[in-house]
Parts: C-alpha cells; structure tokens; sequence
C-alpha cells in the first residue's frame, strides 16, 4: 500500500516581481514525520511554509496537504486538521489565557470542552484566568502551541518554535512534537536552533529560495565533510609548545590550543594530544550547523 505524504511539493517558485524568493523546490513528508526547515534570514523559509498552508499561491509548481490543494479548500474540516504557530505570535493582552483559547477554539469548531486540557498540557492551567499582558514570553508562546494544537491537527507547522524558551520549555514543546508524531501527524518546522533541529527526522537547508540540501543530519554532516575541531586545555602552555608548533594547529591562549582533524582521524588526533605532558581536558568539537548550512550552500553554488 502506498502511504500518501501529508506534505507534498513539486516544482514550486515563488516570484515578486523580477525575483524568486522560491525557486524550484520540490519536498514530500511522509505522516509522522518531521522536517526541518534551515537556512539565512530571507532564504525562503516562512514563504515555503505558507505556501504550503494556502496562505500565498505559489508562482508556479504543485503543492498538495493532506491530499489536497490548501489554497483551493475554504472548508472547516480541512483546516481543523492543519495546526500553525507563527514565529511572533500575538494575542490581546487583555484577554485571558483561556479566553484566548476559547476563542481560537470557536474559530475552528472545536469543542470548548478541550480547552482546559490543552492548556493543561501546555503547563499553563495556573495561569489560565490571567490576562495574556501578565504572561511571559514563554507562557505566550506555550499558549501559541495550545492554540495550534487545537483540533487535533494531522499536520503542524511551527516557525521558530521555541526562539527564546528556557530549558524547561523547550523540553515540553518536543515532548508535544513526540507525542504527536507517535500518533501520525506531521510537522514541518523553520528553526535556527540547534536543539530544535535535532528532533528532526530530516533538515532542509534553504539558500537564496533553492533548497541546497535534504537529509538526515548525520547524512549531512558526512555530505559536507566537514573537519572537526579537538580543543586541548593544558596547565602548561610550554610542555605542549613542540606538538603545536605542527601546521593546523592553533593556540587560542595560553593554555588552550586547538587543532582540526577528519572524522576518522578523531581517535588519532585524541591520542596523541592525551600523550602531551599537563593535559587537563580535551574537547571534541564537531562542525556547528551554521558551519554544516555554509558548506553545503558553497557546494551546491559551484
Ligand atoms: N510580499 C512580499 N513581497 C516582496 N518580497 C517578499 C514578500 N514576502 C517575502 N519577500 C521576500 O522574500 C524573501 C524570503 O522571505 P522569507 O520570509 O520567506 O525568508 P525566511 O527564510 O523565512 O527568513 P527569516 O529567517 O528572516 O524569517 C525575502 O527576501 C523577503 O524580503
């Protein structure tokens, strides 16, 4: 049986103008997957996203969500499955958090009755009858993610989720993406953190409306080919002076040189600076995604 992707794209650009600020991107998620989509400021991202919620027609291209074209449905039932969160989400400040969601729950035909336990999940019941302009930046954004979740969405689309959340936040909002993913709905995610991408089954990197590269984040890593970096704490910058002396590697400060190495070449590397009299740490440091998004766009550009 052939399982149809939630998330289906062909083809498709965007142009304003002279300019594409989408070009030619093709992109299919299965159900229960999640994508991550990276990338610069102005790289495409949030145009994607919304042509893929109906929000903007596309130039030119196919796009299909849940089977269907989203910018052709204006019914109900189709759009209570699709969840978003905008990147800076706004609600009055002078309603509260449950009337905020009451109200959200209205414009999609959901029962009020889930509410409370939306909330709930979200950890804000003790803050439910307070006014939204008491909130903190996570609480709104907690009650950003409630309000997507309503309807029991089958596909989410998340826009910097968790941009500004502390730990404790960010850790329920994966648990939400887990739990929704266990039961088969798919999300698509813009991001620039780390964290959130690493929930991802796979990153898309966007570079100037292309999108550059497609995978799972060790398959990129090992298409960049990226060295990684060893850095090496001593007590004694003059015991080591001979071992940096060597090309490639480079004194931070007195007592921290770094050199770079290939992924095979780790063990090696670690054992030879663990020989150096008055070592007192190593840190293996692999490429950082912005290292990982750079090289990739630098390949794809030549
Ligand atoms: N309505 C519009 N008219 C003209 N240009 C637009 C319009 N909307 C977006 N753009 C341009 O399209 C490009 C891509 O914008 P988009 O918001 O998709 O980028 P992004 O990757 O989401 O960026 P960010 O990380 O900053 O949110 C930008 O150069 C933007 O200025």
């Amino acid at each position: 049986m052939t399982i149809l992707p939630t998330i289906f794209m062909q083809g498709v650009s965007k142009r304003y103008g002279d300019t594409y600020v989408v070009r030619d991107v093709d992109l299919s998620v299965a159900p229960g997957e999640c994508v991550a989509i990276v990338g610069h400021n102005g790289a495409g991202k949030s145009t994607l996203v919304k042509m893929a919620l109906g929000l903007i027609a596309p130039t030119a291209g196919r796009i299909a969500l849940l089977g269907e074209d989203p910018a052709g449905r204006e019914a109900m039932a189709f759009r209570r499955r699709i969840g978003f969160l905008p990147e800076n989400v706004a609600f009055s400040a002078a309603m509260t958090g449950r009337e905020v969601l009451r109200f959200y729950a209205r414009l999609k035909q959901v029962p009020l009755g889930v509410t409370d336990r939306l909330l709930e999940r979200v950890g804000l019941a003790h803050a439910a009858r307070r006014r939204v302009g008491t909130y903190s930046k996570g609480m709104r954004q907690r009650l950003g993610l409630a309000q997507a979740l309503l309807g029991e969405p089958r596909v989410l689309f998340l826009d910097e989720p968790t941009t500004g959340l502390d730990i404790e936040s960010r850790q329920m909002f994966y648990d939400v993406m887990a739990e929704l993913r266990a039961a088969g709905a798919t999300l698509l995610l813009s991001s620039h953190a780390l964290s959130d991408i690493e929930q991802a089954d796979r990153i898309a990197i966007m570079k100037a409306g292309r999108m550059v590269a497609c995978g799972p984040l060790p398959e990129l890593r090992r298409l960049a080919d990226l060295p990684l970096r060893i850095r090496v704490h001593v007590v004694d910058g003059n015991a080591a002076r001979e071992f940096t002396a060597r090309p490639g590697v480079q004194w931070l400060d007195d007592l921290r040189f770094e050199l770079t190495c290939a992924d095979d070449g780790k063990i090696e590397a670690i054992r030879s600076v663990s020989l150096l009299q008055g070592v007192r740490d190593i840190e293996v440091m692999p490429p950082t995604l912005v290292d990982l998004c750079d090289e990739l766009t630098r390949e794809a550009a030549e």
